[in-house]
């Protein structure tokens, strides 16, 4: 693999909370254009990795690199706003990143203005473009948060993440609070604008059936270390650990796999 294909290089990561070691030499590439899934039971160290590469948490040692540019190194921070534009981040609950004093209008302008996607004169068609994108309802922009649907506030949490144009989107368990008719529409909303904007995604799931549906290649990881990695389909039809075995034979069904 050249260089050039690599979105984000992660580089012997540890971090850790107090005295807890949560990452321990954590090494991961992500390809332009692709979707990793990454995987492991509760506790392994999946959701501080994410806070790593959005710099909410700090690394002890190592670096990450992000299109080429170190994005930080020995506890040094650099390029804070561009990584904030580059990188952006979905949760399972919405309303972490959706101010609920805020109209849906206020929240994704204020995005797009700060990011100078666009200016004052058009933000509004703007925002008008994306609660059409995410199929909201038409008075979506004059609304709050705390008045539309789990599944509905999921995609004004996407909407809000995409609309400043990142390359690289993380996605920490996105549909696990959401029902299965809601959860694969919105899996589906993400392959498009995936393809669309050419993004590439590191997605977070306890869902394989999700894994299987979305990703091109998957990392599993264990006691906050990666303990393997590889194209999708390699991993679904012969994992190289046993641990991967292990979470592929836990699952009692895959229905995207039908
Ligand atoms: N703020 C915190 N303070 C102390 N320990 C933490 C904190 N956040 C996470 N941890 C610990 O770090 C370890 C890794 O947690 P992390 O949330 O990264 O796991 P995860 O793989 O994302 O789990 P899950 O799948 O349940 O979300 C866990 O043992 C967790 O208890």
């Amino acid at each position: 693999m050249q260089k050039s294909d690599v979105l984000l290089e992660i580089r012997n990561i540890q971090a850790s909370y107090k005295e807890y070691p949560a990452l321990n030499n954590v090494s991961l590439d992500i390809k332009k254009n692709t979707v990793l899934g990454l995987v492991g039971e509760s506790g392994s160290g999946k959701s501080t990795l994410a806070k790593v590469i959005t710099g909410l948490l700090q690394a002890d040692t190592g670096e990450v690199v992000f299109d080429g540019e170190m994005l930080y190194s020995k506890k040094k921070h650099l390029h804070r706003k561009q990584q904030c534009k580059q990188i952006q981040m979905v949760f399972q609950n919405p309303e972490g990143s959706l101010n609920p004093k805020h109209t849906i209008e206020k929240i994704l302008s204020d995005a797009m203005l700060f990011h100078k996607i666009t200016d004052r004169a058009h933000v509004k068609e703007k925002c008008q473009e994306w609660v059409q994108r995410m199929e909201l309802p038409e008075d979506t922009l004059s609304r709050f948060p705390s008045s539309f649907s789990g599944g509905q506030k999921q995609r004004i949490a996407l909407a809000r993440a995409l609309c400043v144009s990142p390359k690289f989107l993380i996605a920490d368990e996105p549909t696990s609070a959401l029902d299965v008719s809601v959860q694969l529409r919105m899996l589906q909303l993400i392959k498009e604008l995936k393809r669309e904007m050419g993004l590439t995604i590191l997605f977070i799931s306890h869902d394989m059936g999700v894994i299987y549906d979305i990703c091109d290649e998957v990392a599993v990881m264990k006691d906050g270390k990666i303990e393997e990695t590889g194209e999708k389909e390699a991993f679904f039809a012969k994992p190289k650990t046993e641990y991967g075995k292990l979470l592929l034979d836990s699952v009692p069904t895959l229905p995207y796999l039908e």
